[in-house]
C-alpha cells in the first residue's frame, strides 16, 4: 500500500530526513533569494548522524516550475529564504511494503551510503587476509 501526504512548505527546514521513502518537491515560486536545498547522502536509521563523505556533498537552487523527486532517506535541509516569499509543494510517499521487508535486513548497502562503506570495507578486509595466508603458506614462491 502507498501513503501519500503532502504540506506547503516556506521556511527553512534543518537538517534531517523524511518519514517517507520517496520525496517530490515542488517549488511554486513566488519569488524569491536564498531557500536552496542540501543534500548530504543517503542513510538507514543505523547511520543516520554518520559523517558526509565530500562526493556526498549536493546543493541544489529551487527554480519556480521545477521539482526535485528524491529518497525519503536522503540527507537535507533548506538553508533560509533571504528575501521575498518562498512557496514549496512537498509530497510525501510512503510504502508499507517497503517498512515491512526492512523490518527483517540489516544491509542495507543497496541504498545507505554508510552500509555501502561498511560492506566494501569488510570486503577489503578479506581479500587482505587472505592474500596474507596465501603468501604465509609460501604460494606465489617458485621455489
Ligand atoms: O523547503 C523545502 O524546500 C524543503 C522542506 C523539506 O525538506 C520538508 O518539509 O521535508
Ligand atoms: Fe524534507
Amino acid at each position: 500500500m502507498l501513503h501519500f501526504l503532502s504540506h506547503c512548505s516556506s521556511r527553512d527546514a534543518g537538517f534531517h530526513v523524511d518519514d517517507a521513502e520517496v520525496t517530490l518537491n515542488v517549488c511554486l515560486g513566488i519569488d524569491f533569494f536564498g531557500g536552496d536545498l542540501f543534500f548530504r547522502g543517503i542513510r538507514c536509521d543505523k547511520h543516520v548522524n554518520t559523517e558526509t563523505q565530500p562526493e556526498e556533498i549536493l546543493d541544489y537552487s529551487h527554480v519556480p516550475g521545477q521539482a526535485v523527486l528524491h529518497r525519503g532517506r536522503h540527507r537535507h535541509g533548506a538553508r533560509p529564504t533571504t528575501s521575498g516569499h518562498r512557496i514549496n509543494m512537498l509530497l510525501w510517499c510512503r510504502s508499507s511494503l517497503f517498512r515491512e521487508m526492512k523490518k527483517y535486513q540489516k544491509d542495507f548497502s543497496s541504498w545507505c551510503g554508510e552500509c555501502q562503506r561498511e560492506k566494501k570495507e569488510r570486503q577489503s578486509q578479506s581479500v587482505a587476509a587472505t592474500k596474507l595466508a596465501f603468501f604465509k603458506a609460501g604460494g606465489g614462491s617458485n621455489t
